[in-house]
């Protein structure tokens, strides 16, 4: 019999999660946590799913019997059904013929000849995964939540962002929150979410999210670090061209009834300086479409990095403003970065030239622009980003969104965007897929790789012949002796493999533990949540 899963629709997956980075994969600049996030990627497509293999439940003391009152320390969700003891449990359910499924990322998936079923990695749910609840704001793609969808969670998918106080409220039973820029996941609104175990940002900036807090709440936090850096290089190219030609000014003319054929102040592009501030993922992207285009294509960046093609890097903002035709901005939302192009930097900037913004709206400061396209300093702007955006299409780009809207919308050869740099079915569709299944990777196994706020962790799967195992996951402070007192918990038992990492303040382990009962779980889970360190403690089997 099958017990707590109202789906019995369990699934394994290959046994390979291993971190071999496939050849050829690597490139220059890719940090850490996206060769991870790239190596997960090809062990997914090789997934098998299995139905019916394991059914396992959890007694209700273990999901809620904290003992201590804090915020809820077992990342299960409430209200799942009462189960039987761990013992019976933690036997096989029916095993059911394999089916062939589609992967993630849409291909069809081959039952494994390789390995015995009785080898397959087995999944870890403790839970009925109805149970999770996913709330997704702003429009994420139909690929992450169909992905998200088949694991049997509750989905709830909303086009816009949600104004704080609904937020509030939302948020509450929900184990799973995906977003992407608008939405603002602040220390306040993590706090009124007592069951959230993760956060999804689908996009790539991750400013709008306390990450440090999530963090010490034992929250972790995905996002998509490159799947829409090509898109937003394709609109700066086209904006380059646009600005150099002022089509967008031309084209409202036209479409006012105005012929207005001028050829003074437009220019080609071929042979002009292209400043790139910001020489990551975006950047590099940039700096070889705009080579291709004959640009001459400089760089500054905090960090000193390989350029692409010719691309040369200068030492200081102030030498790039004073060389650059065409200014662009590519840096992420940070203290340091904050109004980095103001009145000063702009009075650099070379008479005539061009400033584009797509990275975030705190970076300049558009009053500053306004006056410098008035002065006849700049001779035209492109802005994707505002300091305040919109939570949801409609007529809401006014002066009282931001003051100086009047007036950046009558500045002469404007390109003005509402943040759509990352917008493209194929961005979207990637990001979507790629951070839904970093969902499901951390809410089904407690992997880690690729998160932004935790340490990157990863044990191998256990695997469908190991059914007494159990995966303890604990995310605790990192301090001195911790680890002491942890393993005097665990050293009791036999740790098959264990794995644990620090990230500032917030440490993550992951041991797998073989040969244990229902009442040695819950003994060992008890003893880690009464360490003081402890921030949450999952069970994973
Ligand atoms: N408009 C849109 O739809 C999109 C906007 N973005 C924004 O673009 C930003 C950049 O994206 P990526 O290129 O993917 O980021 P990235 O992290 O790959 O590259 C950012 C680069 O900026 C550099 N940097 C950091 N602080 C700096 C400073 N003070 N001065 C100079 N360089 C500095 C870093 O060293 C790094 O090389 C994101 O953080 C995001 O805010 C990203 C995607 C879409
Ligand atoms: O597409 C979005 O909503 C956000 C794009 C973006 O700014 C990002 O990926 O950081």
């Amino acid at each position: 019999m099958l017990r707590g899963f109202s789906h019995g629709n369990l699934e394994d997956i290959s046994p390979d999660l291993g971190l071999d980075v496939p050849s050829g994969q690597m490139r220059r600049s890719l940090p850490r946590a996206d060769l991870s996030r790239i190596v997960r990627h090809d062990h997914i497509v090789q997934e098998v799913i299995v139905k019916n293999t394991m059914a396992l439940s959890v007694p209700q003391s273990l999901l809620h019997g904290s003992s201590r009152s804090r915020s809820p320390s077992l990342c299960l969700p409430r209200g799942l059904p009462n189960s039987a003891d761990l013992g019976e449990a933690l036997e096989p359910g029916p095993r059911a013929e394999p089916r062939v499924v589609m992967s993630s990322q849409g291909r069809s998936l081959q039952r494994s000849t390789t390995h015995s079923s009785a080898a397959a990695a087995r999944e870890l749910k403790p839970f009925a995964t109805a149970d999770i609840k996913i709330l997704l704001l702003e429009n994420v793609n139909t690929a992450g939540q169909d992905i998200l969808r088949q694991q049997g969670y509750q989905v709830e998918a909303l086009k816009s962002s949600l104004p704080e106080a609904e937020l509030i409220e939302k948020i509450q039973d929900v184990h799973v929150i995906g977003i992407r820029s608008k939405t603002q996941l602040t220390k306040k609104v993590i706090d009124s979410a007592p069951n959230l175990l993760v956060i999804g940002c689908f996009c790539i900036g991750t400013n709008q999210v306390d990450l440090k807090h999530a963090a010490q709440k034992g929250v972790a936090v995905f996002n998509s670090p490159f799947s829409n850096s090509r898109s937003v290089a394709e609109q700066v190219i086209s904006e380059i061209i646009a600005l150099a030609r002022q089509i967008c000014d031309r084209s409202m003319e036209l479409h006012q009834g105005k012929w207005n054929k001028v050829s003074a102040g437009c220019w080609e592009v071929r042979g002009k300086t292209l400043g790139i501030v910001g020489y990551g993922h975006i950047g590099n992207q940039l700096s070889v479409l705009a080579e291709a285009m004959g640009m001459r294509v400089i760089f500054y960046d905090v960090v000193n990095l390989m350029s692409m093609g010719t691309a040369h890097q200068v030492s200081t903002l102030d030498e790039l403003l004073q060389q650059a035709d065409f200014v662009t901005l590519h840096v992420p939302e940070l203290p340091e970065t904050e109004n980095m192009i103001s009145t000063e930097q702009l009075n650099k900037m070379k008479d005539g030239s061009y400033l584009l913004n797509l990275s975030r709206g705190s970076i300049v400061d558009i009053q500053a622009v306004i006056d410098a396209s008035r002065s006849g300093k700049l001779a035209g702007a492109a802005f994707d980003v505002y300091p305040n955006e919109p939570a949801a299409n409609g007529d809401y780009f006014n002066n009282s969104l931001n003051q100086w809207t009047d007036a950046l919308n009558s500045c002469k050869n404007f390109i003005l965007t509402p943040h759509i740099g990352g917008s493209t079915e194929e961005a979207q569709r990637a990001i979507g897929v790629e951070v839904a299944d970093a969902l499901v990777q951390y809410v089904n196994y407690g992997t880690t790789l690729g998160a932004c706020n935790m340490p990157e962790v990863n044990l191998r799967s256990l695997t469908a012949d190991e059914p007494n195992h159990v995966r303890m996951v604990y995310i605790h402070q990192n301090v001195p002796g911790v680890l002491r007192r942890v393993n005097e918990i665990l050293g009791d038992h036999n740790v098959d493999k264990q794995m644990t990492d620090s990230r500032g303040d917030v440490a993550y382990l992951m041991a797998d533990i073989s040969n244990v009962n229902q009442q040695q779980i819950k003994d060992i889970y008890v003893a880690l949540e009464e360490l003081s360190s402890r921030i949450r403690t999952r069970v994973l089997y």
